[in-house]
């Protein structure tokens, strides 16, 4: 059995990597933006705080370089909030409103900048920084506004958060199934299978494959055509599916070919299940408008042995499965 095609990772993150260009993006927009900041201030003969700027615009873009392929740790972006924050209260008591203006993208920023883990003790500490420096340096009647405003600015953050997570699970559950039956791709079976062998081995439990291909599928294709055969494999996973439970790993593993990994589950038990699976194909007729047919499949087991890599256990399912079509088709056998 070959080993599958690299495919992008089930746990593959787009908010994370759009985090990644984000970031960097940040890193050397704050500080190009800062340094500019520090020019302006030397023009005006304010050494001492042109120098302090100089310092955080460099430490901004020195990250940037750093970590341009990879996320930076949570502290470093705390340090850099905390200077953020700091800068733009300052700014704030020495130009009152003119402050005002930097703390909308020091906020948005922090829906990048930290994990879900993190972020709303974050986003809480310098929205609760900035309203005691707006009720100190800014009359009432501002502060309040503005107050309010950052709070909205916040929630439409939140939503848009909600929103992203919520299509990156949706992405990633399309990429990775076989849009005719829903079961993934064969891309996944290295990953998945290992997955599985990995928790198997931590939890002390058994865990059983089974590969399942429908007999003499081409005669189907060729007696009613291909539209047909297509309904066929899709009933075919929706048949299979019935019997497989919420950890069960369904894959579509060929053109008729299913695997199906039970997870903490020894030997038997999967040939039982399996034995109702084909039972079901077997027995019920396939039919679409005028058309119909009975088909049946050939499946091998195997159990997991310690020791063995996920491609050595596939085989053996694999060869068990050969031995099925071999013997006649229309039946179960299992691997020793
Ligand atoms: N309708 C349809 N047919 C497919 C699809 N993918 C593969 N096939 C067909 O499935 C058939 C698989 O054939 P095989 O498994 O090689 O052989 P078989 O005719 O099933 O015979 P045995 O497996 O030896 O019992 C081929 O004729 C493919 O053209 C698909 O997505 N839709």
């Amino acid at each position: 059995m070959n080993s599958t095609a690299a495919a992008p990772s089930l746990s593959l993150n787009l908010w994370q990597q759009f985090r990644l260009v984000a970031m960097r993006t940040i890193y050397f927009g704050v500080g190009i933006v800062i340094a500019v900041l520090a020019g302006v201030l030397a023009t005006e003969s304010r050494w001492l705080e042109s120098g302090a700027l100089v310092s955080v615009a460099l430490a901004f873009i020195l990250t940037g370089v750093i970590y341009r392929n990879e996320l930076a740790p949570q502290w470093i972006n705390f340090l850099f909030i905390c200077a953020l924050g700091t800068l733009v209260s300052v700014s704030m008591k020495s130009s009152g409103m003119m402050g005002v203006y930097w703390m909308y993208p020091v906020l948005a920023m922090v829906f990048f900048m930290f994990d879900r883990t993190i972020f709303v003790l974050v986003i809480m500490l310098i929205y609760a920084l900035f309203a005691a420096v707006m009720y100190q340096f800014l009359p009432f009647e501002y502060a309040w506004r503005i107050a309010l405003s950052m709070l909205v600015l916040i929630g439409v953050g939140a939503v848009f958060l909600v929103m992203m997570s919520y299509m990156q699970r949706n992405l990633s559950k399309l990429y990775a199934t076989d849009p005719l039956t829903g079961f993934y791709r064969r891309d996944y079976v290295a990953e998945m299978m290992q997955t599985e062998l990995e928790r198997a081995k931590r939890n002390q439990q058994p865990v059983s494959a089974m590969l399942l291909d429908l007999d003499s599928f081409k005669n189907v294709n060729d007696k009613f055509g291909y539209m047909f055969g297509d309904a066929v494999l899709k009933e075919t996973a929706v048949r299979l599916a019935r019997f497989c439970r919420k950890n069960d790993v369904m894959i579509r593993h060929g053109g008729a070919e299913f695997l199906v990994i039970f997870p903490n589950t020894p030997l038997k038990q999967a040939a039982e299940m399996t034995g109702e699976m084909l039972d079901s194909l077997r027995h019920e007729p396939f039919s679409v408008k005028s058309m119909m047919t009975t088909v049946t499949a050939s499946a091998g087991v195997a159990e997991w042995r310690k020791g063995q890599d996920w491609g050595q256990w596939l085989e053996r399912a694999d060869a068990a499965m050969d031995k099925a079509k071999s013997q006649g088709r229309n039946r179960l056998r299992i691997a020793q």
